[in-house]
């Protein structure tokens, strides 16, 4: 059956009336019948029960309203869907670090490219401690970014996982003092690797603060990835996001120290501005996320 029959049928179904249906349908009174006429043939069932003044629907017809509803009702928000996925346009620019368009995006961007062929997207790779700062300065429509601590006002998340942030340090020794593996980490002691700025930051120099620790750090790098170049090279112990060493080339130089103290593990998602959320192709990117979050 076409829709275009199932249109007919349901027009008719609706209106109880050979007239009024076939002027609605823009057709012949009987070219409306022998529509009628082939579905029922189709069925072996009669669709409609006719007397002389009234048409009203067989149990057969009853159900294939409900079928014909349906159908419609899915046709017709394919087709707007399909038609509004070709409307999107323009372009935009993501910021993530190089573990996060390894590991968080790429599926993503699959489908959106799938989707959205005519946007044109632009990856920008960086330290994952200057994304929410991008989206903030506008620099950026959308990026992969913790989620910071405290409201943003004007700042959306969409969470997409929770990483634990752990303390790493070489496989072989390394400078003074720098722990080896089954050590305890004293934190007061040993040379710390760590982001100039960003929420991991934030959350030890807290730690150090309420245990009243002057820390002793040695360098300071932008970028997880850039901690492990340097814990590998026996420069101190750093405080990395999970995800990043399991995805990192050197995660077999360094060892992760389990006698160590717990932060709060990061939530990754994305992030945008409400003021850019309004654009088409950030929503749709969005919307694309939170369909993927609630299938997973
Ligand atoms: C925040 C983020 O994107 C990661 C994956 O945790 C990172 O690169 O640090």
């Amino acid at each position: 059956m076409d829709l275009r029959e199932l249109e007919i049928f349901l027009t008719l179904a609706e209106l109880k009336h050979f007239g009024r249906a076939s002027q609605a349908c823009n057709l012949s009174p009987s070219a409306l019948t022998r529509t009628i006429q082939r579905m029922e043939e189709k069925l072996e069932q009669p669709l409609f029960l006719r007397d002389n003044r009234t048409v009203t629907l067989s149990p057969a017809g009853e159900r294939l309203k409900a079928y014909a509803r349906l159908c419609l009702n899915e046709w017709q928000s394919l087709r707007s869907s399909i038609r509004n996925e070709q409307a999107v346009t323009g372009s935009l620019s993501i910021y993530a670090s190089i573990t996060a368009v390894y590991s968080l995006l790429p599926e993503l961007l699959e489908s959106f490219r799938e989707r959205y062929p005519e946007v044109q997207l632009e990856l920008r790779t960086g330290a994952a401690e200057q994304a929410v700062a991008q989206v903030q300065s506008g620099e950026i429509d959308l990026a992969v970014a913790a989620f910071p601590d405290g409201t943003r006002p004007n700042i959306e998340f969409l969470p997409i996982v929770t990483i634990p942030l752990i303390f790493i340090a070489p496989r072989v020794a390394g400078a003074a003092e720098v722990p080896v593996p089954g050590d305890r980490l004293d934190l007061s002691r040993a040379p710390l690797v760590l982001p100039q700025t960003g929420l991991s930051r934030r959350r030890l120099d807290q730690w150090l603060k309420e245990h009243r620790i002057t820390p002793n750090i040695t360098s300071e790098v932008s970028g997880n990835e850039a901690i492990i170049a340097m814990v590998r090279l026996g420069c101190g112990v750093g405080i990395v996001p999970q995800l990043v060493l399991e995805r990192s080339p050197f995660r077999d130089e360094v060892v992760v120290l389990q006698d160590a103290p717990v932060l709060k593990p990061y939530q990754v998602g994305l992030c945008t501005s409400k003021r850019n959320l309004q654009r088409a192709s950030v929503k749709a990117f969005w919307q694309l996320a939170e369909e993927r979050s609630m299938s997973v």
